[in-house]
């Protein structure tokens, strides 16, 4: 199985354009649908124990698939049904549907087996399915032991990750070729169930990418406390969030941190400052840390545009985000680096609802702003001003929990303060919050992520 982390990540049209330049290299698609029927009927197989397997086909070359995998499956043996919810539409998945030799029934009158296949629609699916369908679909796949998904669930779109409609919860997706933003982007990504990459032999590019290990630097004899990063935090109203985001810092590798102007508290390596300008001037600063905590009254705001004036590189979260409403001009005076960090609410807030996906929406933001945007949720998705972009592969579920964000804060900071290119530290500080999450697995608390920073920092 082909791991996620590093995998290009294909539009509809990009994907599309893929496949032509394979067939414009001597190939067909006819030949690149044999092999997506073969890779996606090994995988069934696998997955299917010998028990009987109904296929649903579309009209369409998602149909194609489906029909080539039921005719690979039936040649090793296996009880295969296939049921169509229309005639193929394509030469291709006509040449496919010609190459099966049993039976086809209206998908209305298909019978449940306990491994169903859906080929009913991938990335051509244009509007939500036609009720009936739908309905089929639906009871089929709830009388099923376990639903395979071709491609995509069908009834997710695939760019945007929406749901047209009550779409299947699938137990497994088999992505054709590479992954879709559908397989990773809420709500979309939710139906997939666990998704494997099956390789039809087309070479794909994008420069958008699932977020993979990365590589840092470990310290060596010449390391002291400031050549590591010295990350300073500027404190506020609420002490515990500043205090997570610096632990989180110093457990990610960070030499130095200092919150300036809290109330004191958190562990014994962290250096307490009044908020002065000595100390927010201090040229050792490798990232300021301004947000978790912070407030929104007048004072708050007062620090926010003392830590906006100095020539640090800054990551912004919380409710310095909130206060940059009114203060979005200053971001494009800024010659250092800086890194928003905003959840959904935020963002909105921030940027409007915007048109297209989350990628779409992280990529604009950062056009707009000229910063790093990490647009964080269960798909988190972090956007360069110049239109690279990387999106987390492994989620938990259990880090929507109070202060996760804060940590997230601190492990960015700390990775920007070490040196890293602004986009590297905020995908590497995503990767190593997400580590730290499926490190702990349940029912954790932000103090136990920050902590666990530790191992997974040292796993690099
Ligand atoms: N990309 C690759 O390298 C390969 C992809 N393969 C597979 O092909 C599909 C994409 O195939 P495509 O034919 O473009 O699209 P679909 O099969 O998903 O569906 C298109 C047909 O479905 C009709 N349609 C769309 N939405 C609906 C709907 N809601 N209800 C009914 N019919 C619908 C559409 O007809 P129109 O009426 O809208 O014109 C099309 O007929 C990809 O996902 C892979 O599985 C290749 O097989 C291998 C290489
Ligand atoms: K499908």
């Amino acid at each position: 199985m082909t791991p996620i982390a590093g995998q290009p990540v294909l539009t509809a049209n990009e994907m599309r354009a893929a496949e032509q330049q394979a067939i414009d290299a001597g190939g067909s698609v006819e030949a690149l649908m044999e092999r997506a029927g073969r890779e996606v009927a090994r995988a069934v197989a696998r997955l299917a124990s010998r028990a009987p397997v109904l296929v649903l086909c579309g009209p369409g070359n998602n149909g194609g698939d489906g029909y080539v995998a039921a005719r690979f499956l039936a040649g090793i043996g296996l009880d295969v049904r296939v049921a169509a919810s229309a005639a193929p539409a394509t030469a291709a998945a006509r040449a496919a549907r010609a190459g099966w030799s049993g039976p086809v029934t209206p998908v209305a009158d298909a019978q449940p087996a306990a491994i169903l296949v859906d080929a009913l629609f991938g990335t051509g699916l244009k509007r939500p399915l036609d009720p009936a369908l739908a309905d089929c679909l639906r009871t089929l796949a709830g009388k099923a032991r376990r639903t395979i998904a071709v491609d995509l669930p069908s009834g997710v779109t695939t760019d945007d990750a929406r749901t047209l409609g009550d779409v299947p919860i699938f137990d497994v997706t088999l992505a054709l070729g590479a992954f879709k933003p559908a397989h990773l982007l809420q709500p979309a990504a939710r139906h997939c169930g666990e998704t494997r990459l099956l390789d039809i032999g087309v070479d794909v590019r994008s420069d958008l990418h699932v977020i993979e290990k990365p590589s840092l630097r470990t310290p060596d004899a010449d390391s002291h406390k400031y050549n590591r990063g010295m990350v300073t935090i500027v404190g506020g109203a609420m002490t515990g969030a500043s205090l997570l985001a610096a632990e989180a810092a110093m457990r990610a590798g960070a030499g130095y941190v200092a919150l300036l102007g809290g109330q004191g508290g958190g562990p014994h390596a962290l250096v307490h400052k009044s908020f002065d300008d000595d100390a927010l001037d201090d040229d050792r600063i490798g990232a300021l840390l301004i947000g978790p905590g912070l407030g929104r009254d007048d004072g708050a705001a007062r620090r926010l545009d003392r830590a906006l004036a100095t020539a640090h590189r800054l990551v912004l979260d919380g409710d310095a985000l909130h206060l940059l409403k009114d203060r979005m001009a200053v971001l494009e005076s800024r010659a250092a680096p800086v890194i928003l960090t905003p959840h959904a609410g935020e963002f909105a807030a921030l940027f409007g609802e915007g048109e297209g996906s989350k990628i779409d929406r992280a990529r604009a933001a950062a056009r707009e702003t000229g910063a790093i945007v990490v647009f964080k949720g269960a798909d988190t998705v972090v956007a360069a001003p110049d239109g690279r972009a990387r999106i987390v592969g492994d989620t938990n579920d259990w880090l929507s929990t109070a202060g996760t964000g804060d940590v997230l804060a601190g492990v960015i900071s700390a990775m920007l303060a070490g040196g890293m290119p602004p986009f590297e530290a905020a995908t590497a500080g995503v990767w190593l919050h997400a580590d730290a999450a499926r490190r702990l697995g349940a029912a954790f608390i932000a103090d136990d992520l920050a902590a666990m920073l530790t191992e997974s920092r040292a796993s690099l």
